[in-house]
């Protein structure tokens, strides 16, 4: 037999109990919590002090839990259950040290201590959506958390020894190398994993660094009752293990509540009971709701619990239980004092989680060809248009006008490019935000990594549009006013990119990215010097162009493709500008060098680098 344990109920065969005990004893732990208070701020606390009845006080905080406390012993399998809103997710986020908002109180104790900062390291959450990267296969989603998660002293092997385990455990070994698959951000469609394999998944990357205690909110949901089942055997596979496993569930099939060692009852953010499934029919019985024959046990008791909430008795029966677990459930012999067991696990360096991040922005953006592909696509062809618009141009009075306006639409066109990035960089922001908020990763890091990707995409895309547009207009053609030009247009293209991205780190949604960013692109454009040079600017709203990026930009360029040349004149009438300076007079922009000009663009550039960058770390980021 491949695996002796009997999982079917929660029982195990007599020769495997002592093993499973022993395990327990060595790596589990005791989790015990004592009159947990959590409160928020009240965000309506001002509109409901003015709408409400001076007699009805509208409180300022609101108490999400009340004075819940509880037990869990080492290697338990414990159920959490309780009504919609009732609580749950809000304590099992107190539990696993995830609230990033308001105010706890009350004590949680592992093993009979004071948890410290090494609590965190040696549990592990599991979220009710799984956050995973499509592109990536099974495998290397885990072996990405292994990277990161495991201390440095583990060689690349053990790492590799660690995926494999876990791949074992969660029963994923056959397909290790499937991707998660989905839906990719810009329509492409890749097979993916069924709804209770990315669940396996995600369980498979809280159990990476062996955690000796794991919560999960609500693995089951969305599942089918096969694979709910499934899941459920292998989180109780993982207690004979000596891990310590939390759940909430909502209404389990019989079958799955039969294996909960333990099941908590949460009603109205207060502790109404814990204990084992025959305790529980007693502790119902006694509140005089028997369960009836072949009756589904956790429906019955979700629905006399919804029944109970709303009753009269509601504060009498969650005070009898808080009395009583004061006495039976928390005194110092239900204190298992024992060493807590931890890896040792340390942070990895900055430059090692970089190098991993990239690694992965890597894979990821060259699988995702739809979106490589089209903005490839769109830059060539928007290079070939402008080569056919303006192609041969003439170094003559009658083509000075395109050669100005070549330089400007290039601009034009580079400034709303990145606008194409929007819907890619908003969907990464989803996984972003659950990684970091499992303390995965820094932001520094991810964000440079994802910006070494985006800035070599960017390169690649600005420069193949603006050498076949350079080319076939017959622009200034020295090598090193070339290669100075194709610079100035990357750093448009940059500054660009980074403008987008700040918006949409500030603001989090697409419409609004896309509506502010298009506004701004006008304003820019507008005030680039081209369409009105500066010193023609109504006085009231010439300082204008020191706000757009694209004057800078506008300026370098023009100044690197004029600046003393000269320009053939017709044979029969005016010549209005006879040298390329005379066009810089035109522009009012004679006195400023294009070395100038490009420092104050990479200026810009770095500044929206840089707000791009405090937009991720500060806005919009997980609240728990
Ligand atoms: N940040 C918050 N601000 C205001 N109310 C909140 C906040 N977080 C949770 N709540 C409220 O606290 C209560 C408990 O929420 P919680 O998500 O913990 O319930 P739950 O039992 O997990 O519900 P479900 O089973 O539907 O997921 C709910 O009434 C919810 O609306």
């Amino acid at each position: 037999m491949d695996n002796p344990i009997d999982t079917t109920y929660g029982r195990t065969t007599n020769e495997t109990a002592i093993e499973i005990d022993q395990e327990k004893k060595r790596r589990g732990v005791q989790l015990s919590f004592k009159n947990i208070t959590y409160k928020i701020r009240n965000q309506k606390y001002k509109q409901q002090l003015k709408s409400k009845n001076p007699a009805e006080k509208p409180e300022k905080e609101i108490v999400l839990l009340k004075n819940v406390s509880g037990n869990i012993d080492k290697g338990e399998f414990v159920g959490l259950m309780g009504p919609s809103g009732s609580g749950k997710s809000t304590l099992l986020d107190v539990l696993a040290k995830r609230k990033s908002t308001g105010t706890i109180s009350g004590s949680i104790l592992v093993n009979g201590c004071k948890i410290g900062s090494d609590y965190k390291k040696m549990c592990s959450y599991v979220t009710q959506e799984d956050t995973l990267l499509q592109t990536a296969t099974v495998f290397e989603t885990l072996k990405f958390y292994a990277d990161l998660k495991l201390p440095a002293s583990f060689s690349d092997n053990e790492k590799i020894e660690r995926v494999e385990q876990v791949l074992d455990d969660i029963g994923l070994k056959e397909q290790a190398h499937s991707k998660i698959g989905g839906t990719l951000p810009g329509g492409m469609v890749l097979k993916a994993l069924s709804g209770g394999e990315k669940k396996r998944v995600s369980i498979g990357c809280a159990l990476v660094t062996n955690p000796s205690l794991i919560f999960l909110d609500e693995p089951t949901s969305g599942l089918d009752s096969v694979n709910a089942l499934s899941i459920m055997k292998i989180l109780l596979n993982l207690t004979h293990k000596g891990v310590t496993v939390v759940c909430s569930v909502h209404q389990p099939r019989s079958e799955i509540w039969n294996l909960f060692h333990k099941v908590m009852l949460v009603l109205k953010g207060k502790m109404a009971f814990i204990g084992t499934s025959l305790e529980m029919n007693k502790y119902f019985e006694d509140l005089g709701y028997p369960l009836p024959n072949h009756t589904n046990p956790a429906d019955f008791y979700l629905d006399s619990a919804v029944l109970l909430a709303n009753s009269d008795r509601y504060d009498d029966v969650v005070e009898r239980w808080q009395q009583s677990w004061e006495v039976d459930g928390c005194n110092e012999n239900t204190l298992i004092q024992s060493v807590i067991h931890k890896e040792d696990l340390v942070s990895v360096s900055y430059f090692c989680q970089y190098r991993v991040l990239l690694r992965r922005c890597f894979k990821d953006f060259f699988r995702n060809l739809g979106n490589i592909g089209s903005r490839l696509a769109t830059s060539i062809v928007l290079g070939l248009l402008l080569a056919a618009c303006f192609g041969g141009l003439k170094n003559n009075q009658t083509d000075l006008p395109k050669v100005t306006g070549v330089i400007f639409f290039l601009i034009a066109c580079l400034n709303i490019t990145p606008f194409t990035s929007i819907a890619i960089f908003l969907s990464s922001r989803t996984l972003f935000n659950a990684e970091r908020a499992a303390g995965i990763y820094k932001t520094l890091p991810y964000y440079l990594a994802a910006m070494t990707i985006e800035i070599l995409v960017a390169t690649v895309c600005s420069f193949s549009m603006a050498a076949i547009t350079y080319g076939i207009s017959h622009l200034r053609w020295e090598v090193n006013r070339f290669f100075f030009t194709m610079l100035a247009y990357v750093f448009v293209h940059l500054l660009s990119e980074f403008v987008v991205l700040t918006i949409a780190n500030l603001t989090g949604t697409m419409d609004t990215t896309f509506s502010i960013g298009s506004f701004l692109c006008g304003v820019f454009q507008l005030f680039a010097g081209f369409f009105v040079p500066t010193q023609e600017l109504p006085k009231a709203f010439a300082w204008l162009h020191y706000l757009s990026p694209l004057f800078p930009a506008f300026v370098t360029i023009t100044v690197n493709q004029f600046q003393d040349t000269s320009i053939d004149c017709p044979e029969i009438g005016p010549c209005l500008y006879p040298t390329g300076n005379d066009v810089l007079i035109k522009y009012g922009i004679q006195d400023i060098s294009r070395g100038a000009a490009f420092g104050a663009l990479a200026g810009w550039t770095t500044f929206y680098f840089i707000t791009t960058f405090l937009a991720l770390v500060y806005l919009n980021k997980e609240k728990r």
